[in-house]
């Protein structure tokens, strides 16, 4: 059994293999002070598994509490995937490849499977990336905002008159304080996109497909008007990817 780890700056996503599929596991927070419980909450009673393949943005506190928990349970270190300038069909466009965030990379890589042209991808996480890839494989380069949470806590923190967010309102245009900051942040992420795609498909010449991942994707799939794809195990699947090559 493989086990597949996306450690990303809010959340540990992960799942294992079984016959060539994941099977994902209920994510937990990637923050150091409850990493340890968490990994034993979660992982203990996995059957051991006999390869670990991650990627990590989260910093090397992570990774270090991550591989004393598998030392130590499994007596087996993960294989943490590094940004590459070129690997399984994907040509990193980055002036220092290796500065491009390892979870974009691999979503790149599961891009160049999923994808028949040239298609754009999404992570919709703790910050939102943008992505484009040519119909050969080429990283044409991308973006880095906030993301929604990290929009509406900067709001909350940074002004005076802004305090309870939460919101079930669905509208455009918001009637109250948590509707205006909902529909704002919606449309930031949403106009960065729909923007962002139409310039990609001036450079591409001709129109990407649209990958949406991350934890408010359907959110940001639900309000985008162009047509897009939601695909939640995105990053596993690119970990998957590089698991098939090296066995
Ligand atoms: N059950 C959930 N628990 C925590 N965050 C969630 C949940 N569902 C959706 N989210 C959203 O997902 C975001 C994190 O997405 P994720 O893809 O895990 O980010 P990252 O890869 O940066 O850790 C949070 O900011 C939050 O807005
Ligand atoms: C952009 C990111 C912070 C996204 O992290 P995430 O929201 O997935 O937790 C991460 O990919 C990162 O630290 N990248 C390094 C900088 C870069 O990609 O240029
Ligand atoms: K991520």
């Amino acid at each position: 059994m493989s086990l597949l780890v996306d450690i990303g700056n809010s959340r540990v996503k992960w799942g294992i293999v079984q016959d060539d599929r994941i099977v994902s596991g209920q994510p937990f927070p990637s923050a150091a002070e409850s990493l340890e419980k968490s990994l034993s909450h979660y992982w203990l009673s996995l059957p051991v598994p006999h390869r670990i393949y991650a990627c990590n943005v989260a910093g090397s506190n992570a990774e270090q509490i991550i591989t004393a928990w598998t030392q130590r349970y499994w007596g087996n270190a993960p294989h943490f995937v590094r940004s590459a300038e070129r690997s399984y069909g994907v040509l990193n466009g980055y002036e220092e490849p290796e500065k491009l965030g390892v979870d974009r990379w691999v979503s790149l890589i599961a891009l160049r499977m999923l994808a028949r042209g040239p298609a754009c991808v999404v992570d919709c996480g703790t910050a939102l990336t943008f992505d484009v890839l040519d119909a050969d494989g080429r990283h044409l380069g991308g973006l880095i905002a906030p993301g929604l949470a990290m929009m509406k806590q900067s709001l909350v923190r940074d002004t005076k008159g802004i305090r309870d967010i939460d919101c079930s309102d669905s509208r455009f245009f918001g009637r109250n304080t948590a509707a205006a900051v909902k529909g704002g942040v919606l449309a930031a992420c949403t106009g960065l996109i729909e923007r962002s795609v139409r310039e990609a498909a001036k450079e591409l010449g001709q129109m990407p497909e649209l990958v949406l991942t991350g934890g408010d994707a359907n959110e940001v799939a639900d309000t985008l008007e162009a047509p897009c794809t939601v695909v939640p195990d995105l990053i596993l699947r690119g970990l998957l990817r590089i698991a098939r090559s090296v066995s």
